[in-house]
């Protein structure tokens, strides 16, 4: 499945022959600025927002800025091949779209749209429980293409069952189970503007088209919408989980299960015994504790505790192809990207997302080869220095 991800670099160099710009810039780091310039503060401040004083987002950017490349020379690099086997699927490249919720916020056409781009690169595109569309349209708005579910874990019991039930029905093929989010976090972007989407009833598709959900209201969502809105917050997440809880989890979903949001090795190592496949070492883009270790720190002593137990992602502050370099150095199997691809598609929908996926893997390729690399395997410790603090 070898794909040449660097040929998009020729690709914009000839257009420029006649006089063609890409429509998005290839600095993926500008597309927040773009996205608020054409969106407004409402919807950029929910995806760009994070916990607290934002320390964590910083942080996370830090502890990946810190880590520097030292490139190896003479290495025959002329031909390169950036697919990987994860959980048992082959993918082109070690990266998936992270599950980001509500974006139907940043463009109409929300998550089918930024599902399509990634069938279209050959991605695993990873469905929040919390999108604007219903799971059965996304899935078909995806053809074959890849796909896994995040599931919120929801306080019923039954919900829950109802929404494996559905995604296995789906084709979803991996169950990506966040943990880091049992109660959303302190987020002052969000308070000082009183902007929350579910509050008006988006991000709930897939609860307002759930029958187990729906037996739980009294009166139909039509007639009483604030009620429905408030039966999906008081139940999205259930802060009384505990480690035996997961045995429901897995008798009751056949496939791989991923907890996401794993940074200290203890985690990694309960998730052995509870029968797990693998964990996202997240701070969930510094979103929930303000704080919290950077993930990239959390990464190295989370991957030695998982020895070779347990598939190891990273996300969290991935935003160039160096980026994704790094945290396999660090021992990730591959990563996920969650907000430049919302970007992506506030700017120019599928096509921003698509955007956001062929520079990204064009960088990595190039960054692979430069460093004296011709696909992820051989890419380990000894490729990255640390700066001093
Ligand atoms: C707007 C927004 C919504 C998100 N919604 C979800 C979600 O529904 N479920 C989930 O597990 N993570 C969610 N996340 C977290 C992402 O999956 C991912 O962990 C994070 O965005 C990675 O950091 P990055 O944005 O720096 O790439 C969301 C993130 C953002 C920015
Ligand atoms: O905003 C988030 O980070 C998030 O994870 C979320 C939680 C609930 C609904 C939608 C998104």
């Amino acid at each position: 499945m070898t794909k040449h991800w660097a040929d998009f670099q020729y690709e914009i160099y000839l257009n420029g022959m006649t006089g063609a710009v890409p429509r998005l810039p290839t600095d993926l780091t500008r597309l927040e600025e773009l996205t608020e310039q054409r969106l407004g503060p409402g919807p950029v401040g929910y995806v760009a927002g994070s916990a607290g004083n934002g320390s964590t987002a910083r942080a996370n950017r830090a502890a990946l800025e810190r880590r520097r490349i030292v490139p190896r020379m003479l290495r025959d690099v002329h031909e390169r091949d950036l697919s990987v086997e994860v959980l048992g699927r082959p993918l082109p490249a070690p990266l998936a779209l992270a599950p980001v919720g509500v974006l139907s916020i940043m463009h109409p056409d929300a998550e089918p749209a930024a599902a399509r781009a990634a069938a279209a690169q050959g991605v695993p595109y990873i469905l929040s429980s919390a999108s604007s569309t219903p799971m059965e349209q996304v899935a078909e708005a995806m053809g074959d293409g890849e796909r896994w579910f995040q599931l919120y874990w929801a306080k019923d019991r039954e919900v829950t069952k109802s929404f494996l039930d559905r995604a296995k029905a789906s084709g979803f093929t991996a169950l990506f189970v966040t943990l880091d989010t049992p109660l959303l976090a302190w987020r002052p972007r969000d308070l000082d503007q009183a902007y929350l989407p579910f509050l008006h009833g988006v991000g709930t598709a897939n609860y307002f088209s759930d029958p187990a959900f729906l037996a739980g209201l009294a009166k139909p969502v039509h007639e009483d919408p604030n009620a429905a809105v408030m039966h999906f917050v008081g139940m999205f997440a259930d802060p009384a989980k505990t480690w035996p809880d997961l045995e429901f989890l897995r008798e009751s979903w056949d496939g791989p299960i991923v907890l996401k949001g794993v940074l200290h090795p203890d985690d990694a190592r309960r998730a052995v015994n509870a029968g797990m496949d693998g964990v996202v070492v997240s701070n969930h883009g510094g979103r929930q504790v303000a704080g919290a270790v950077a993930a990239a720190d959390a990464l190295p002593r989370v991957v030695e505790a998982a020895g070779d137990r347990l598939t190891v992602f990273f996300d969290s502050g991935i935003r160039t192809g160096d980026d994704i370099f790094k945290a396999l150095a660090l021992g990730a199997e591959a990563v996920l990207v969650g907000r430049p691809y919302a970007y992506g598609l506030g700017l120019d929908g599928q096509a921003g997302v698509e955007h956001v996926i062929r520079c990204l893997l064009a960088e990595l390729d190039l960054t692979l080869a430069l460093s004296g690399h011709s696909g992820p395997a051989s890419v380990g410790a000894e490729d990255l220095e640390e700066e001093p603090a």
